[in-house]
């Protein structure tokens, strides 16, 4: 039995955190997003055309002497911020860490969409929600996680994602000098693929907590938190100046002064969002409005508790107890 740990980080204004992995025979290391809220690994590969690759890293698996092509099988996502990719799939080594999945399928992109091209230090994305949505067809293939949580001292991992700061993903144990006091733990659903989970009420500033549920997945590759309208104009409504920038494409409000903590109740206990956390970065060079970290889920029928929810905590992927752990960083 194993455990292991690895090193991830915020980009700009922590729009993402990117995670060293390696791929294949010698070694080919590639930088990617860690994605609670999909379970496709893939990858930039030498197999794209030259136009859409602009300084990523690429796999290349005929520079691998234990990759092996999946005959026949090919894979297509598209994410709900509308970016998208697809190609063809090898099996290959992959490390993580001090972590090696001998046969992983590595999903080797022909095709992205601009919004990858134009990300130039991310070479891909690593899903770690459950496997039955891998989009691998014929046969849909494993996640990292669920090739290796058998071979783990326990079958979790743990996000401990940080504003501004180097985070860290383990595998297999849950570090205590990483938390203070308890962590809460919540029942996850995972019928549909994700690490979902209901809140039982929320709170603005300093008020009493609203017993308003609020379900959604723990996405750690959603940047903002997005929440019911309802609760997001009720959070707003309590920020001098705030409102909806159609131009913008969500809640804009002055930089100062700092807005009030969003609270989310988590089973038995409470996570806060710092406001400062919520002003999630100026909209222009002014530095005068902020572009708010929390806005509306509307249209995707549950909310995403994305990395402005996370980096505020230490979060426990539970897949042996189905059910995800909150604790407060030490
Ligand atoms: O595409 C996504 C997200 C996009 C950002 C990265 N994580 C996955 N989904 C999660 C929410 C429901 C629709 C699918």
């Amino acid at each position: 039995r194993q455990t292991g740990t690895v090193e991830t980080d915020a980009e700009k204004h922590d729009v993402e955190y990117l995670t060293p992995i390696s791929i294949g025979t010698p070694p080919q290391n590639l930088i990617v997003d860690f994605d609670t809220g999909s379970s496709d690994l893939w990858v930039f590969s030498t197999e794209m055309a030259a136009k859409d690759i602009k300084g990523q890293a690429v796999y290349d698996p005929n520079n691998s002497s234990t990759s092996e092509k999946l005959q026949g099988s090919t894979w297509q996502i598209t994410y709900g911020d509308g970016s998208s990719s697809s190609g063809d799939v090898y099996l290959d080594t992959v490390t993580i860490g001090n972590l090696t999945v001998p046969n992983q399928a590595v999903e080797a992109a022909t095709k992205v969409s601009d919004e990858f091209t134009d990300d130039a230090n991310n070479d891909g994305l690593l899903g770690l929600g459950f496997s039955s949505i891998n989009t691998v067809q014929p046969t849909p293939q494993n996640t990292f996680f669920d090739n290796i949580k058998n071979n783990l001292d326990a079958p979790l991992f743990t996000a401990d994602l940080k504003h501004g700061a180097p985070g860290s993903y383990n595998f297999g144990y849950i570090d205590p000098a990483a938390y203070v006091g308890n962590i809460s733990w919540t029942p996850v659903d995972s019928s549909q693929g994700f690490w979902s989970f209901t809140s039982p009420g929320y709170a603005v500033g300093t008020e009493a907590m609203r017993n308003h549920s609020i379900s959604g997945i723990a996405d750690t590759g959603t940047t903002l938190l997005l929440l019911p309208k309802s609760v997001v104009k009720a959070y707003y409504e309590e920020i001098q100046g705030a409102q909806y920038d159609s131009n913008q494409g969500g809640y804009v409000f002055p930089c100062s002064p700092t807005p009030p903590d969003f609270v989310f109740g988590v089973s038995d206990g409470i996570v806060t969002v710092p406001g400062d956390m919520v002003s999630y970065a100026p909209v222009d060079s002014a530095n005068q409005d902020c572009f708010g970290g929390i806005q509306s889920d509307t249209g995707i029928g549950f909310s995403i508790f994305g990395d402005v929810a996370l980096k505020t905590s230490f979060v426990v992927f539970d897949a042996g107890g189905l059910q995800l752990g909150w604790g407060a960083k030490n």
